[in-house]
C-alpha cells in the first residue's frame, strides 16, 4: 500500500456522542481523510458530518445510514480504509465482519461484546489476514491505571472495582472494567478469600463477580461521563486507584493512533496498551 495517500476513514456512529469528537479529530488530521459518516439516526440522514459535529465548515460528508455501500467503497480505495465504530453492543459484532469481509480495518470502541464474540471475530480478523483493532478504552490515563493496577495487585490480595458512566450507557459493566479485572486475574491468584458467610439482603448488592474473585460494582447517573475506581485493601490500608474523564476529547489521541496502527496489522488485537 502506497502511504502518500491518506487513509480513508468511515465513521460508523459519526452522530453519536463519540462519533462527532472522531468525526472532528480525523477531519484534522493531514494523514487522514473522512470518506464516510453512518449513523442510523433518521432525524440526522444527510445533514454535514462536520456541521453536526460542531465545526465552523461543512466537510461536505453527509450522514448516511448505508453501511455496506460505504464499507464497499472504502474497500476500493488505494490505501487501506479504516471504520472506526462507536455505535451498540446490539450491533458491533455484525459491523466489524462486514468491514473484515470488504478488506476494511475495523477500529473499535463500542463495548459490550461477549468473550465469546471477541474470540469468534479474532479468528475471522486471522483467517482473512485482517488487522482489527478493538480498543475498550482509548485513553492513556485508563492504560496507566491499569499497569498500575496490575502492579498493585501482586501485594494486595482483596481488591474491588467500582465503574461510574453517564446513563446513558447500554452495557453493564464497562469495557474498561472487565479489561482491568481480566488484566488482574491474570496473575494467577484468586481474590477476596472469604471471611464470612455472607447475605445479599438484596441481589446485586455486592457488585458481581468478574474474574477470579474480583467484584466490579456500576454506578449509572446523570452528570457523570465516564470514571474508574479500583480499590485494593490490606490490613490498616487502602489503595485507591481513580481515572476521570472530563471531556471526550482525551479518547482522540488513542482513536488515532489505532487508525494509523491498525492498516499495519494482520489480525485482532485488544487493548491501546499493545499499540502503544
Ligand atoms: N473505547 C472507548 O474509549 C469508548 C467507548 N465508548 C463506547 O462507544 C459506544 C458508543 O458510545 P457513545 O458515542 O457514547 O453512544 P451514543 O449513543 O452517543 O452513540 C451511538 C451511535 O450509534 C447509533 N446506534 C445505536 N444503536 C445502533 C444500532 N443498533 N445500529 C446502528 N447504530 C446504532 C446511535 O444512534 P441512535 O441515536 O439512533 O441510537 C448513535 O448515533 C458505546 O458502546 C460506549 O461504551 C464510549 C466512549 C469511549
Ligand atoms: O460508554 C462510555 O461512555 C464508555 N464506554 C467504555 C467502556 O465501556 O469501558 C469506555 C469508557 O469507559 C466510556
Amino acid at each position: 500500500m502506497n502511504s502518500q495517500y491518506p487513509i480513508p476513514v468511515v465513521i460508523n456512529g459519526a452522530a453519536g456522542k463519540m462519533g462527532r469528537e472522531v468525526v472532528k479529530a480525523v477531519s484534522q488530521a493531514t494523514d487522514l481523510t473522512l470518506l464516510g459518516a453512518i449513523d442510523r439516526n433518521p432525524e440526522h440522514q444527510g445533514k454535514d458530518a462536520g456541521e453536526l459535529a460542531g465545526l465552523p465548515e461543512p466537510l461536505e460528508v453527509p450522514i448516511t445510514d448505508q453501511l455496506e455501500p460505504m464499507l464497499a467503497m472504502a474497500g476500493q480505495e488505494r490505501q487501506i480504509g479504516v471504520m472506526v465504530d462507536f455505535t451498540h453492543p446490539s450491533t458491533v459484532y455484525d459491523n466489524i465482519r462486514s468491514a473484515i469481509a470488504y478488506g476494511v480495518r475495523p477500529v473499535v470502541g463500542t463495548t459490550g461484546l461477549s468473550s465469546t464474540q471477541i474470540q469468534d471475530l479474532a479468528e475471522f480478523a486471522d483467517k482473512a489476514s485482517t488487522g482489527c483493532l478493538m480498543i475498550p478504552n482509548f485513553s492513556i490515563g485508563m492504560v496507566l491505571l491499569q499497569q498500575a493496577a496490575v502492579q498493585a495487585s501482586q501485594y494486595f490480595d482483596h481488591v474491588e472495582i467500582i465503574e461510574l458512566h453517564h446513563n446513558q450507557k447500554a452495557d453493564a459493566p464497562s469495557g474498561t472494567a472487565l479489561q482491568t479485572a481480566q488484566m488482574l486475574a491474570e496473575l494467577g491468584k484468586t481474590f477476596n478469600p472469604p471471611q464470612v458467610e455472607e447475605t445479599e439482603k438484596l441481589p446485586g448488592a455486592r457488585g458481581s463477580v468478574a474474574a477470579e474473585g474480583i467484584r466490579i460494582h456500576s454506578v449509572r447517573l446523570p452528570g457523570l461521563i465516564a470514571h474508574q475506581e479500583v480499590i485494593f485493601g490490606s490490613a490498616g490500608q487502602i489503595y485507591t486507584l481513580r481515572h476521570d474523564t472530563s471531556d471526550r476529547a482525551c479518547y482522540m489521541p488513542g482513536v488515532l493512533l489505532a487508525i494509523r496502527k491498525v492498516v499495519q496489522l494482520k489480525s485482532l488485537v485488544y487493548g491501546l496498551e499493545k499499540i502503544l
